[in-house]
């Protein structure tokens, strides 16, 4: 299979210079995604940027529409997801304006639709590893070539937001929970990118230290654009970088990302619901 990088930008990163760019509406079973999709190549390797907020941030982290998202890119023909997303710290060793690749992740959030299954149609997938070890060490090495400081692996915790945390649970994250970073916005993405089997890596630019810290005052909206829009070139860079590195170490996923449905789904086929199957067509349909 060819490989076809998928980057979801987050807050901060709305846009992205590739050869033979054109914005494309894409439509799909699940609604439109936060935005139209830039698509192009970048040597030679086809690359498609989804903003997830929209361009302008237009979407809040809760309302996001990542059915759409994950479906439209896999619809384009991505084989591989990287997310770059800000996220609070909760070590004092991951400053503002490293990067941490993300390997495992708590999920806080609520009420967000987290599968492209369900009755009718009902699969399982395993999310031990909840992000891809080949594409996250490729997007490490891209971070670096870029000049980045980056702290190869790091947990996630996913809140519901849009409110960033209390104190009390900042340290409950940070202390009891060994959670390493903080964002509002890789689940569900990721058990989605999962479930339609595409490779996931999410690439966090460290903005704050949350509200763990004695004598800090509070997370700061403001400030976090500042430490974004002063990172957004390496960012790009990174992007610039990785079509490259993913062109030379092609797909089939060792770790198994483009098979995780092998085994999956539980229904049995003459009790699935044919709507349900139709629309699952579009991010399963190898197994269906
Ligand atoms: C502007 S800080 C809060 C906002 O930023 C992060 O979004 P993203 O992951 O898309 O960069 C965070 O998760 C919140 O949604
Ligand atoms: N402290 C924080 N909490 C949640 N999401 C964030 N995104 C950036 N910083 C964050």
């Amino acid at each position: 299979m060819t490989a076809h990088l998928g980057l979801i930008g987050g807050s901060g990163l709305y846009g992205l210079e590739l050869d033979d760019a054109e914005w494309r509406e894409v439509a799909t079973p699940w609604g439109r995604p936060s935005d139209a999709i830039l698509t192009g190549r970048l040597d030679g390797v086809p690359v498609s940027f989804l903003p997830r907020h929209g361009r302008g941030h237009v979407h809040a982290p809760g309302e996001l529409p990542s059915r759409a998202n994950i479906a439209a890119l896999k619809a384009l023909g991505v084989t591989d997801v990287v997310s770059v997303s800000a996220v609070g710290s909760f070590r004092e060793e991951m400053t503002p304006g490293h990067l941490v690749v993300v390997d495992q992740m708590v999920d806080r959030t609520a009420g967000r639709p987290a599968s492209f299954f369900g009755t009718g149609c009902i699969a399982h997938v395993s999310l031990a590893r909840p992000t891809c070890p080949r594409l996250s060490a490729l997007a490490a090495e891209a971070a670096e070539a870029a000049g980045a400081t980056v702290h190869r692996g790091g947990t996630y915790l996913c809140m519901e937001g849009p409110q960033f945390s209390s104190r009390a649970e900042s340290r409950i994250w940070r202390d009891q929970w060994g959670c390493d970073v903080i964002g509002m916005t890789a689940m569900p993405e990721a058990r989605l990118a999962r479930e339609a089997e595409l490779c996931y890596a999410v690439v966090g630019t460290v903005t704050d230290y949350d509200s763990w810290r004695d004598g800090a005052g509070p997370v700061d909206a403001a400030a976090i654009v500042a430490v974004l829009a002063a990172n957004v070139e390496r960012g790009r860079d990174l992007a610039r970088r990785l079509p490259a590195l993913l062109r030379d170490e092609g797909h089939p996923c060792a770790d198994g990302c483009d098979r995780a449905l092998d085994h999956a789904i539980m229904t049995a086929p003459d009790r699935r619901d044919p709507a349900l199957v139709a629309r699952l067509r579009a991010v399963a349909g190898r197994v269906l």
